[in-house]
């Protein structure tokens, strides 16, 4: 018999929706949510009611209901002090997810809420896997000049290490033995380090390069200086840090496609921020090659930008020097959640219970926000 999973992955303006049959997706569907929809719900938890009717209409669609899956599979948040691989939603796990101290707010966060939620209906269990902030950092690599600030780790982990599982084999080499530096490029850009198959380090999509949509890493002081001035709540500045900033604030759109074609129309800004962004991410990989003592078998350019060939030049031109540099365009998060699953419903791995006490010895809680 198969196993049949539900596949849920809500991202900032999409819920992705998967059936998988073991290896393979028999129907997907990426919903997408118009601004003004999404900004109809209020914040970010309140969305949930709106994008569950698009799951339940989605699994309807497939003459199924939720007591037919084996498991519901979903993109991991952004809780710290978490590792990678799959975990059991269980209520501590929802309450991770639902609160900033314990979680940055992001979309990805309400895959594990939706997931539980509509499991509980059918007695069907919820898992996340290899969650944004899911590494293995350190002690050297968590040291900030705030004592007060643990550094912490969040990346396109879903995508990277199935990126880096594709490269071992293409190279037929074990993925254990690689070092790897690994640039995730869509709406969001972050990067990590990889090492015994482990992300040892990394730079978040607000801890380094800027991207189509988010402002990225500059000056603190600055940073401070527009917290204060009075012109901006918190929920501004957030939406400026992710889903307003980078490109899409100085050129008014974050499809990289749209500024490739200002550029070739003349767009001298949009050319110099375009070559910004390549300089920004190269930066970011010559910072993770001293991860690696400079000794990286590779660098990997993965996500929906890495389909630019005039962005990946651009990176190659900077970095090239570092390690040799190899394209992985797209992004197959679904199918990396599908084969997390598989790999947990078969008992070839063993999901993880999460606890709030794990997060609050990790020493990586965050101070409520205002
Ligand atoms: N063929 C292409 N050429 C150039 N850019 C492209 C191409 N296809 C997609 N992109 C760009 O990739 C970016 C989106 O990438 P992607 O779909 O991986 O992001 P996302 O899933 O929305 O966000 P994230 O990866 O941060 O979760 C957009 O800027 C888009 O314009
Ligand atoms: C590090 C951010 C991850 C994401 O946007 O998906």
């Amino acid at each position: 018999m198969s196993i049949r999973q539900l596949i849920i992955n809500p991202g900032s303006t999409s819920t992705k929706l998967a059936v998988y049959e073991d290896e393979k997706e028999i129907a997907g569907e990426s919903v997408s949510h118009s601004p003004e929809e999404l900004a109809a719900c209020g914040g970010l938890y309140e969305q949930i009611p709106f994008r569950l009717k698009a799951i339940r209409r989605f699994i309807d669609k497939q003459n199924l209901s939720v007591s037919d899956f084996d498991d519901i599979m979903c993109r991991g948040g952004m809780v710290w002090g978490i590792g990678t691989g799959g975990y059991r939603v269980n209520d501590e796990l929802v309450t991770a997810l639902s609160h900033e101290e314990y979680a940055s707010p992001h979309a990805s966060d309400l895959g594990g809420i939706l997931g539980k939620m509509l499991g509980d209906e059918a007695g069907v269990d919820a898992y996340i896997y290899d969650a944004v902030t899911g590494a293995s950092l350190p002690k050297v690599a968590q040291i900030t000049g705030f004592p007060e600030i643990v550094r912490r780790s969040s990346c396109h982990v879903l995508n990277m290490h199935a990126m880096a599982e594709r490269f071992a084999q293409d190279q037929g080499v074990a993925y254990d033995s690689l070092r790897l530096i690994i640039a995730h490029m869509g709406g969001g850009v972050s990067l990590c380090a990889i090492e015994n198959g482990q992300i040892v380090d990394s730079i978040g999509d607000d801890d380094g390069p800027f991207s189509p949509e988010r402002s990225g890493f500059t000056q603190i002081l600055p940073i401070v200086r527009l917290c204060y001035s009075g012109n901006y709540t918190y929920e501004e500045m957030k939406s400026m840090i992710r889903g307003n900033g980078g490109l899409k604030a100085y050129l008014g759109t974050s499809d990289a496609r749209e500024i490739e074609k200002m550029i070739a129309d003349g767009n001298k800004e949009a050319a110099l921020l375009y070559r910004a962004q390549a300089y920004q991410i190269s930066k970011g990989i010559g910072e993770l090659s001293i991860v690696h003592k400079g000794k990286c078998d590779g660098v990997i350019l993965t996500g929906g930008l890495a389909y630019s060939g005039m962005l990946t030049a651009m990176i190659e031109e900077y970095a090239g020097f570092i390690a040799p540099v190899y394209i992985y365009p797209g992004e197959h998060e679904m199918q990396a959640l599908a084969l997390g699953g598989l790999r947990i419903m078969t008992g070839k791995e063993e999901s993880r219970e999460f606890h709030l006490d794990d997060i609050r010895a990790s020493g990586q809680m965050t101070f409520a926000a205002p």
